[in-house]
């Protein structure tokens, strides 16, 4: 089983010991700094297919006891990206009521509200999801990064059903929506790397797109993410709140992002 945490022996610290890619190259999150980035004009803006998902489909969301995830459908995928990519799930990493600057990668230093990312695994070459996650071109993950501002009634859709998902292993069904609601503006702008999963079992197989501009929630909508859910099933007689979910940033040595902006 998954047995790791954020927190305490099964911490990060931890984790190369039972994953040891977790200890390897090409890892993920980063810092974004300016001595790093490389203007790249190749890089195009993102084609979503399928994202406008019907009311009458279902998203399944559950708690898995490190996220709330929200699995997607196989009908939605990326294009213009080497490959096609197909999308798998969405999760989010966020920080705590007291510091909310829970982001996964963070810009000259710092770090930002919360994070969604966007799994997709490469449908041209691999079969599913699991065949493709430990494979160097296997995953695309998307990332948006969350700052505040006004109430926003697109992830309020997935927010409003935290309340169902407290606990791990609880699940609740999503009515569908455009997911494109979810993305920021300016989609040509992006930063683009290629490193790995930010979980164990931290697999160099993402080909990461983290958009320039964040997009906004209210204060009230991220204290909900910082407060609903816990790490534990409901009858466990010690619960841990599932909070500050997200790994620090990586050693990135010798190595290029790639923005698709110019400064
Ligand atoms: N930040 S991240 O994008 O690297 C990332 C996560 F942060 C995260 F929590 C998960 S998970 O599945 O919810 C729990 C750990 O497996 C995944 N899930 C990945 C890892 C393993 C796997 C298998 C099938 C589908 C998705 C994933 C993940 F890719
Ligand atoms: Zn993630």
């Amino acid at each position: 089983g998954s047995k790791w945490s954020y927190i305490g022996p099964d911490g990060e610290k931890a984790w190369p010991k039972k994953y040891p890619f977790c200890g390897g190259i090409f890892q993920s999150p980063i810092d974004f700094h300016k001595d790093i980035l490389q203007y790249d004009s190749n890089l195009l803006p993102l084609e979503f297919i399928g994202y406008n998902v019907s009311s009458t489909d279902q998203f399944t969301l559950i708690n898995n006891g490190h996220s709330v995830k929200m699995y997607l459908l196989p009908t939605m995928y990326i294009r213009s990206l080497p490959f096609e990519y197909t999308a798998s799930q969405l999760h989010l990493h966020w920080g705590n009521r007291n510091k909310s600057e829970g982001s996964e990668h963070t810009v000259s230093g710092k770090h930002f509200a919360a994070e969604l990312h966007i799994v997709h695994y490469n449908s041209e070459k691999y079969p599913d999801v699991t065949a493709a996650m430990d494979k160097a071109d296997g995953l695309a993950v998307l990332a948006i990064l969350f700052e505040i501002g006004p109430f926003n009634p697109s992830y309020e859709k997935i927010f409003r059903h935290f309340r169902n998902v407290k606990y791990k292993d609880q699940m609740v069904q999503v009515p569908g929506f455009n997911i494109q609601e979810l993305l920021p503006e300016r989609l040509d702008e992006y930063y683009r790397y290629e490193g790995s999963l930010t979980t164990p079992p931290c697999y160099p197989s993402v080909l990461w797109t983290v958009f320039r501009h964040p997009v906004k929630i209210s204060h009230e909508q991220l204290l909900a993410l910082e407060t609903a859910m816990y790490c534990t099933e409901s009858d466990d007689p010690e619960p841990l709140e599932m909070v500050d979910n997200f790994r620090k940033v990586q050693e990135f040595h010798e190595r290029l992002v790639f923005i698709s902006f110019r400064e």
